[in-house]
């Protein structure tokens, strides 16, 4: 079983505004709400693509119901530790570029991390643990340091789509997958990325210092992906960004449903891309049709 965590979920607010202006009344011209957070993206991708998961993390208040209803309702699997405050509400406002607000989040106790924590004794070898997302300010810098422990004494795989301090942390551990995107890798090391060229020197470095696979995602640039032994470029498809959100999850929830099917990282690299430009194309995350439409103008190329 794949477990996705997101340690604060959200309730996305994707507002679209025409000629917005700051410091004066704009009404929207469409608006629609969806659950979010990085695990629970991967989560809901990965079942258009017909692999179960189960998402895990913390929820609460009305929009924690929201969250979890809306997940139930798509018959993906939830084990949520219920905290007491509300479940954050992210906004992301369209005008004529992409602005986002992403909320704080509920206090989590330590009663609450102790709960989730107990969780993972349950876990088996074969399982993969995804964490995607940032670290509720209210929850211990290492909590994914002592997740991954966990996971690591079992033999577990873990795939990290985090940034920042979390990022470094994690990398300490040498994770399964990291996918940073170019602005993430460039942070990792105090610089700025520009180019596959660049991002393909830094990825290759984290592979050196024990990340067993790293893919970069370039946004209309493309992605790199390097393992062990190879590395892979892919362009994307050309195409109308509709809504951005979620993209980099969709590159995750793609690779592991196509990974879990034949354990060949070329391939999975190839659906992840796919899926990241299907919902760089769409309102929402990605459909399998979506996906299986721009598929074959995706060209993966060996380095
Ligand atoms: N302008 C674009 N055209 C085509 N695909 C895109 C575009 N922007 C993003 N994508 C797709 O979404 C993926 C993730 O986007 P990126 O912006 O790199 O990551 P993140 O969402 O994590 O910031 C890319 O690898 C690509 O597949
Ligand atoms: O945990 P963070 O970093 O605040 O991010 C949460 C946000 O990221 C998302 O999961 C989207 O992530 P990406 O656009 O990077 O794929 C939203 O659904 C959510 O609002």
């Amino acid at each position: 079983m794949i477990y996705t965590v997101t340690l604060n979920p959200s309730v996305d607010y994707i507002v679209s505004v025409q000629q917005f202006e700051l410091g004066a009344l704009n009404r929207t011209t469409a608006d629609t709400k969806f659950p979010g957070g990085k695990g629970i993206n991967v989560s809901r991708v990965m079942k258009r693509l017909g692999v179960e998961s189960k998402a895990l993390g913390f929820i609460g208040g009305f929009t924690g119901s929201f969250i979890e209803e809306f997940l139930q309702a798509e018959q993906i699997k939830t084990q949520f530790v219920q905290v007491e405050g509300d479940s954050r509400i992210n906004i992301k406002l369209k005008t004529e570029v992409e602005t986002e607000i992403n909320g704080m989040g509920p206090v989590i106790s330590t009663e609450n991390v102790t709960q989730f924590l107990k969780f993972f004794e349950q876990l088996e070898s074969e399982d993969i643990v995804v964490l995607a997302g940032s670290i509720p300010g209210t929850l211990p810098a290492s909590i994914y340091k002592e997740i991954i422990t966990l996971c690591k004494a079992k033999g577990i795989k873990v795939v990290a789509d985090v940034s920042g301090d979390a990022l470094r942390e994690v990398i300490a551990e040498k994770p399964f997958l990291i996918k940073p995107n170019h602005h993430e890798l460039g942070e990792l090391f105090n610089t700025e990325i520009q180019s596959a060229e660049q991002a393909l020197h830094y990825a290759q470095q984290l592979v050196n210092d024990g990340v067993q696979n790293v893919i970069v995602s370039l946004a209309e640039k493309g992605a790199l992906l390097v393992t062990n032994d190879e590395s892979f470029t892919a362009n994307v498809p050309k195409g109308s960004v509709i809504n951005s959100v979620g993209a980099g999850d969709s590159v995750v929830g793609g690779f592991l449903s196509a990974y879990m099917s034949n354990k060949c990282l070329e391939e999975a690299f190839k659906l992840g891309v796919a899926s990241g430009s299907a919902t760089a194309f769409s309102m929402e995350l990605c459909t399998r049709e979506k996906i299986e439409e721009l598929l074959p103008q995706i060209k993966v190329t060996k380095l």
